[in-house]
């Protein structure tokens, strides 16, 4: 870590326990999304909220980012309920978050000034260069504007913004959802190793419908079921952030746990399927 980065890590806060408890939402009266949630998160579990489209998953996410309020239960940290946004987490979206009107340099600066506001123009600059460098881009990309970045490149920057300003919890709603097989891969892998090598690790909760996608990245995956969405499934993933890609999905433990989470989803979908009366019709 060289000195620049150890200015802007002084007084970073620190989240220990993430609790969830009898949770559920709806956005309009009497219409459910979640439903009676328990969950503890400890810090530093890379946890991958797995489920079918429209299950709830960015609402969850929304209620940890605070941008939502329970309807019935809470969320807290470290035994303070969450009432709002804060810096103690970070998000990054699936489109990017970019201000368009700046450059990718300046981007990552305005992050850092809103964490770190008494630092200078010099060290913010330098600051988020190097962070920019972390993702493997050089002085050039620093200063394009978005419009003039791919994508992918888009979604390094904002990844490069979201470890600079250095939250212990960062919240990802499926940030690859929108880029091409290979771009997503080099992203996975990027994401992963910044996991893995920053202590002390961060808390992620990185929503995803991709089963590949959260054994991958996740330590732990929790899968939530449809029409109110509660917790189906909660799982520990071996070895992650250490094995390679190719190494995890040879493993025997990981092709176990991949079938199960498959199954899981499969049934939550013909239950589904069947409440809803629709097996019932097809085979008439
Ligand atoms: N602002 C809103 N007002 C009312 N209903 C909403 C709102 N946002 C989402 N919903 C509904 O809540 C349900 C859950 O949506 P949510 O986006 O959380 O699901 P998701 O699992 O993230 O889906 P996807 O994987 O397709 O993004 C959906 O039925 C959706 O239509």
């Amino acid at each position: 870590m060289n000195s620049d980065d150890d200015k802007f890590r002084e007084d970073a806060p620190v989240v220990q326990n993430i609790a969830v408890k009898d949770l559920s939402f709806a956005y309009v009266k009497d219409k459910l999304i979640l439903k009676d949630i328990d969950l503890s998160v400890a810090a530093g579990e890379f946890v991958c909220l797995l489920g079918q489209s429209g299950c709830g998953k960015s609402t969850f996410l929304r209620l940890l980012a605070g941008l939502e309020r329970p309807t019935r239960g809470e969320i807290s940290i470290d035994s303070r309920p969450i009432e709002g946004a804060g810096l103690d987490r970070g998000v990054v979206f699936q489109d990017y978050g970019l201000f368009p009107w700046m450059t990718a340099g300046e981007n990552v600066m305005l992050a850092l000034k809103q964490r770190f506001p008494g630092r200078s123009v010099d060290e913010l600059k330098s600051v988020a260069l190097e962070k920019l460098r972390g993702v493997g881009f050089d002085g050039a990309v620093f200063r394009k504007l978005p419009r003039e970045l791919s994508g992918g490149m888009q979604q390094r920057v904002a990844i490069a913004q979201a470890f600079a300003v250095d939250p212990p919890v960062l919240l990802m709603d499926e940030p690859f959802g929108a880029l091409d097989a290979v771009t997503r891969a080099m992203l996975q892998d990027l994401v992963s190793e910044l996991w893995a090598k920053h202590e002390p690790k961060k808390t992620v909760f990185f929503v995803t419908h991709d089963v590949d996608e959260a054994l991958l990245l996740g330590s732990r995956v929790v899968v939530l079921g449809q029409s109110p969405g509660g917790v189906i499934f909660d799982c520990r993933v071996p070895a992650a952030g250490g094995a390679s890609r190719s190494a995890r999905f040879e493993s025997t433990e990981f092709v176990r746990l991949r079938e199960t989470l498959i199954r899981h989803i499969n049934r939550d979908v013909a239950e589904r399927l069947s409440r809803d009366g629709l097996f019932a019709r097809g085979a008439k």
